[in-house]
């Protein structure tokens, strides 16, 4: 694969930015990858793993010179890193970042950001319920979504080279606006995890009546719950801040729709939770028709690899 940019910096060393860079060196796609992360321990995990080329003391420092800067920092402290690296910024570079939330990232960093920069942020749509540099690995955004979230009046060769980028570490990718992002995201992932979250506190909650049985019988949908209730609650408390709007509307809906169920088991209406689950099952089998599983083994190897 070919160079994409010279020079990477890395602001917050976890589980994305780890598997970037691991991506990046499998891909070979950039040249010197720089790190930066508050907590000194991270830095010295990082140094010790050999998590970028090379790690440095701060924000600034690791982002001087660089042509691409990627925050990898929970969403709530987006805009302060912004503020700390603006003065240091490369003419001509482009940054970038892989928050889970859209609008409220894009109205914390853009304006602390010089003219002579490029704002493109993005979203890989792949994670998993570990956290810290030690969690990441090179095939994380394999055949996975990346959006990306290009701002009215974006240079479109900056947008193309990210673009690039993210398709090199593997990654599908799309364009999306974003407000449109946030309400999607609400929808598939925000709302999802704090469903998880409830669940899990309930059976916490029963814990004394059951005993540990609910560790020990959990069937496969609970146990997926207990792993997505693992995910880094720092991470999850700023998505939920700050996808406010979305979320609250999201969960308004299900939260009418958990009624009409949980009244239609009082009733014994079989035919309503019937019909309810016959739509619902087709929706995954929509999904898996039209081949739009990830997960699928054969997914996206047969469309990329010919
Ligand atoms: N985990 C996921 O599944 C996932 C998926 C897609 C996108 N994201 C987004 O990616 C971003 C990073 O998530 P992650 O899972 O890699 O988190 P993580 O907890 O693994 O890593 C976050 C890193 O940021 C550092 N950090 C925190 N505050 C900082 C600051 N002020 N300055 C410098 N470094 C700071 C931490 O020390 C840590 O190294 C978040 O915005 C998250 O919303 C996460
Ligand atoms: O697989 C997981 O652990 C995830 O929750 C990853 C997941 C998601 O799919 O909801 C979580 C947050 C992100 O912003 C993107 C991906």
């Amino acid at each position: 694969m070919t160079q994409i940019y010279d020079r990477v910096a890395l602001i917050g060393l976890g589980l994305i930015a780890s598997s970037m860079f691991w991506a990046m060196k499998r891909g070979g796609l950039a040249g010197e990858v720089t790190g930066f992360a508050r907590s000194a321990e991270t830095r010295n995990v990082a140094r010790e793993i050999g998590l970028c080329d090379r790690v440095c003391e701060s924000a600034a420092e690791a982002v001087e010179g660089a042509d691409l800067v990627v925050l990898c920092v929970p969403v709530g402290v987006m805009g302060a890193v912004a503020a700390e690296i603006a003065p240091a910024l490369k003419p001509g570079a482009t940054v970038s970042d892989v928050g889970s939330v859209k609008r409220a990232v894009i109205d914390a960093v853009a304006p602390h950001l010089p003219d002579h920069v490029d704002f493109v942020p993005a979203h890989p749509l792949a994670g998993t319920e570990h956290s810290g540099p030690r969690s990441g690995f090179a095939e994380l955004f394999d055949y996975r979504f990346t959006l990306i979230v290009p701002q009215e009046g974006a240079d479109r060769a900056a947008v193309e080279r990210l673009t690039a980028l993210w398709q090199g570490m593997g990654a599908l990718t799309e364009e999306m606006e974003a407000d449109h992002h946030d309400l999607v995201l609400a929808v598939t992932s925000h709302a999802p995890h704090l469903i998880a979250y409830t669940m899990v506190g309930v059976a916490d909650d029963l814990r004394r009546v059951t005993d540990s049985e609910v560790i020990k019988y959990s069937a496969a949908g609970f146990r997926d719950f207990t792993r997505i209730a693992a995910s880094d609650p720092t991470m999850w408390r700023d998505v939920f801040l700050n996808n406010k709007d979305a979320t609250l509307e999201i969960l308004g809906r299900f939260t009418e729709e958990l009624f009409a169920l949980q009244r239609a088991i009082r009733m014994e209406d079989g035919d309503h939770l019937h019909a309810y689950f016959t739509r619902t099952r087709a929706i995954r089998r929509g999904i898996i028709e039209a081949g739009q599983d990830t997960d699928a083994p054969d997914f996206g190897r047969v469309k990329k690899g010919g």
